[in-house]
């Protein structure tokens, strides 16, 4: 399988991340920084943001799955809302109506096979001045960061795992028929690209930061995969551009958000037709403890209960704190989810695939 992608990997920008004998790895940036990431100022947001505030917790619960939740609510717990991710609104990013504007300035590059490929880093110098409100590439440059928690979460690149997982799918020969998947955290939107283009009904893609999904996630999902609604070709330039999925596919719906976890789960829950994910996609997104909470709620809240999380991660990520271990604990003690180790990748840099599933499913 190939992909277009809507930037070029510089070799020489690659990995800022040390890797170290046992098989994890620094991000260079986060070094001697861990005390100060609760810092970030978002002006004019409020700064006690929490799940219980979002109010996404029981009403949202129960007008979609008809049960409360099988976990007890959290909101008085104040280990819960001591460590919250900031808070960015969710919003939804329409498909614009003539597909070809979106690749009009890309630079498209074809990357064969999934399994060579490494990080990569969006060369998008242009974009400092396009996005004077989110602008995330000069300061994720100036401050010689993969990510800045709470302001950029690291989307603009490809990140290892999302490899990882892909040659999983291929070697496990994951199904994606006719399943409504979302690809959480998405940056590039590889994982969820694959999954329309294996048949997946609908994909949702979401990442934290507005300007990835304009710039990075929505060109490489126009290029790749032949979307609904666009009925008159334009979404094939130059004729490079495979238009029609195989003979009797369906044509997956895809749709894009951005904003914080808990943001997102509210705004998809808010759909009175919302039928939750059969499958959720994620890769290197459990990299900063304090965004657990979040992120296990927004799988509880968003996972059909007889669907599955295929996660992706390294073992350690010293500079943030967070890794494979300590998200399995954080589970465990949850006790809602199953995790399954699905593969250990030990070329170096120590990766994990896991799975999870809930506990009950019915
Ligand atoms: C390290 S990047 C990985 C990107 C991509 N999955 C990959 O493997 O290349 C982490 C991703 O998780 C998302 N993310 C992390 N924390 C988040 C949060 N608290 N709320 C919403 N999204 C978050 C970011 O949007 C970011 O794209």
């Amino acid at each position: 399988m190939a992909f277009q992608f809507n930037f070029s990997i510089e070799e020489d920008l690659e990995n800022k991340l040390t890797s170290l004998d046992d098989g994890s790895c620094v991000l260079e940036s986060q070094k001697g920084k861990q005390d100060n990431r609760q810092s970030t100022e978002h002006p004019g947001l409020p700064r006690d943001h929490s799940w219980k505030r979002s109010s996404l917790g029981n009403a949202a619960s129960s007008e979609n799955t008809g049960s409360p939740p099988p976990i007890a609510d959290r909101s008085d717990d104040p280990e819960a809302c001591k460590h919250q991710p900031s808070w960015k609104p969710a919003k939804e990013h329409a498909m614009p109506k003539d597909v070809k504007e979106v690749l009009e300035n890309t630079v498209l590059e074809m990357l064969p096979g999934t399994q060579h490929a490494n990080t990569a880093v969006v060369k998008t110098v242009s974009l400092k001045e396009k996005f004077p409100g989110e602008n995330i590439v000069s300061k994720s440059f100036s401050s010689h960061s993969d990510l800045i928690p709470g302001v950029y979460e690291g989307g603009l690149k490809i990140w290892e795992c999302t490899f990882d997982l892909l040659t999983y799918f291929t070697k496990a020969k994951v199904k994606f028929a006719g399943q409504k998947v979302l690809d959480l955290g998405c940056g590039s939107g590889l994982l969820g690209i694959t999954a329309s283009k294996g048949g997946a009904r609908e994909v949702h893609f979401q990442d934290y930061n507005g300007l990835v999904i304009d710039e990075v996630t929505l060109p490489n999902v126009v290029a790749n995969i032949p979307l609904q609604d666009d009925g008159n070709g334009i979404n094939e330039p130059d004729g490079k551009r495979q238009r029609k999925s195989e003979v009797g596919q369906e044509i997956c719906k895809c749709r894009l958000f951005s904003g914080e976890w808990a943001e997102f789960c509210k705004l998809v829950l808010r759909e009175k037709l919302f039928v939750k994910y059969d499958l959720i996609l994620t890769s290197e997104t459990i990299y900063n403890p304090d965004y657990y909470s979040t992120l296990h709620e927004t799988f509880l809240r968003l996972l059909s209960r007889s669907g599955r999380v295929l996660l992706a991660s390294k073992a350690h990520y010293f500079g943030v704190g967070g890794g494979v271990h300590l998200f399995q604990k954080f589970v465990e003690e949850k006790g809602v989810f199953e995790t399954r180790t699905l593969e250990v990748i030990d070329d170096g840099l120590k990766r994990f695939l896991m799975e999870m599933t809930f506990k009950h499913p019915s």
